[in-house]
């Protein structure tokens, strides 16, 4: 490359407003981009080295290019696309690496999701891997349920991707080329970053990525008969403000999902009716959301207001549904309890049993009444973040 390049990517967290669970049993689910976002900054180098500086997880690695081409071979039509020869590699190389670098289990992932996606990336384009240093800092807490994984997947995946499509490139103005990604653009990370979505957690819906790729409001369904995925963007949704709370308590979404299905195994046909009242929810919100955007439009205050409530009654009915499934806690029952004092609503949000509820908040509440709660809320031990869901993108910008 003649000069060197410098950019830096950036990708939103998620939260999910409906569905959890029961989108498990092919019932539809509603999630959000937040606006707390993962920022990467890339630069190319001539040091032979990629350099790989994970602020978050506290740790630098640097893995000389030489390494990967002793393992890998620098020919890049040495393998066919075979994404489990492409991760058999990328482990071989973190083997060998831990001859010398102690690793914890959250930076070994990390650093094999770009390894993955640096040989899938760079065998799809079929350009050779260079130098470069990557530094990756986020807004959001590692591990808790608000899409920390997808959001760094598609920060890798758009930062690589942009690199090869520049070496690709010939032309002498081809930084300026490329100064933002398009909705094309915006397909192959989704599907690069759901490839490395799928070695963090072996089996992923896809919707996580999905949001943290094209940001705002996605319903996600699995078509009826054929199970087909089908991802929507309600595009033309009102963003909302909303008290995103941390219980401060860990969990495991693994074992909710299975409480969840240990449950509906001996309870089916109660269950069922359960997920299918979710299912509603899910559908009746995504038209709330767009009507609401309409009635923000038009100023048309007294609809607003209208739909407003009837959208909060479904965040209760939610909780209620969710609880009933016995995935709540006294913590996140205590959220929705405070909250319920002050005329707000919430619900847990992601796997239950810990992790984080959402208390949403009308635009027409007086501030006052939201700040007196906020205040309970924190006296009571739980940490709140004041955000808006609905944020943009993956995103990049050139220098
Ligand atoms: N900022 C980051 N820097 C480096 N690695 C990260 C970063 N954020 C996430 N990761 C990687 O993603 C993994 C976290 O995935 P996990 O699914 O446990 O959490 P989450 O994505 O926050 O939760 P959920 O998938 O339920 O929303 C970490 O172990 C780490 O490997
Ligand atoms: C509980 C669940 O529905 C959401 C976890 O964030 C599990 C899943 O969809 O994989």
């Amino acid at each position: 490359m003649s000069s060197p390049l410098k950019f830096i990517v950036s990708a939103p967290g998620k939260v999910i407003l409906f569905g959890e669970h029961s989108v498990v049993y092919g019932k539809p689910a509603l999630a959000a981009s937040i606006n707390k976002r993962t920022v990467l900054t890339f630069e190319t180098t001539d040091s032979d080295l990629i350099e790989i500086n994970l602020c978050n997880l506290n740790f630098a690695l640097s893995i000389p290019l030489n390494l990967i081409q002793y393992l890998c071979g620098k020919s890049i039509i040495l393998l066919p696309y075979d994404y489990e020869k492409l991760l058999q590699m990328s482990e071989n190389i973190i083997k060998t690496l831990e001859k010398n670098v102690n690793f914890n289990s959250q930076q070994r992932m990390s650093v094999l999701c770009i390894l993955y996606l640096l040989h899938n990336i760079s065998r799809t384009m079929q350009v050779p891997v260079r130098s470069f240093k990557i530094t990756v800092s986020s807004d959001l807490i590692i591990g808790a349920g608000t899409g920390s994984s997808a959001s760094y997947s598609v920060c890798v995946a758009a930062a690589l991707y942009h690199f090869f499509r520049i070496i690709n490139t010939n032309s002498n103005y081809k930084e300026k080329l490329y100064s933002l990604f398009t909705s094309e653009d915006k397909k192959i990370i989704n599907e690069y970053a759901f490839a490395c979505e799928q070695v963090i957690h072996g089996k992923a819906s896809g919707i996580d990525n999905f949001v943290c790729t094209y940001g705002s409001i996605a319903e996600f369904s699995n078509e009826e008969g054929t199970g087909n995925k089908n991802f929507n963007l309600l595009e033309n949704s009102v963003q909302l403000r909303i008290f995103l709370i941390n219980t401060g308590m860990d969990r495991s979404t693994a074992k909710m999902v299975k409480i969840v299905s240990e449950l509906y195994s001996r309870n089916n046909n109660v269950i069922d009716i359960i997920l299918n009242a979710m299912a509603e929810i899910s559908k009746k919100a995504s038209l709330f959301l767009i009507q609401l955007k309409n009635y923000e439009n038009e100023n048309d205050h007294k609809n607003l207001k209208n739909v407003f409530g009837q959208l909060e009654d479904l965040v209760s009915i939610n909780h209620g549904l969710l609880a009933s499934l016995t995935i709540s806690s006294k913590e996140l029952d205590s959220i929705v309890n405070i909250t319920k004092k002050y005329d707000l609503h919430s619900k847990l949000t992601g796997a239950g049993g810990g992790g984080f509820a959402f208390t949403l908040i009308p635009p027409y509440i007086p501030e006052e009444i939201v700040q007196n709660c906020k205040k309970e809320l924190i006296y009571s031990g739980y940490t709140i973040d004041d955000i808006t869901i609905g944020d943009i993108g993956v995103d990049i910008k050139i220098f």
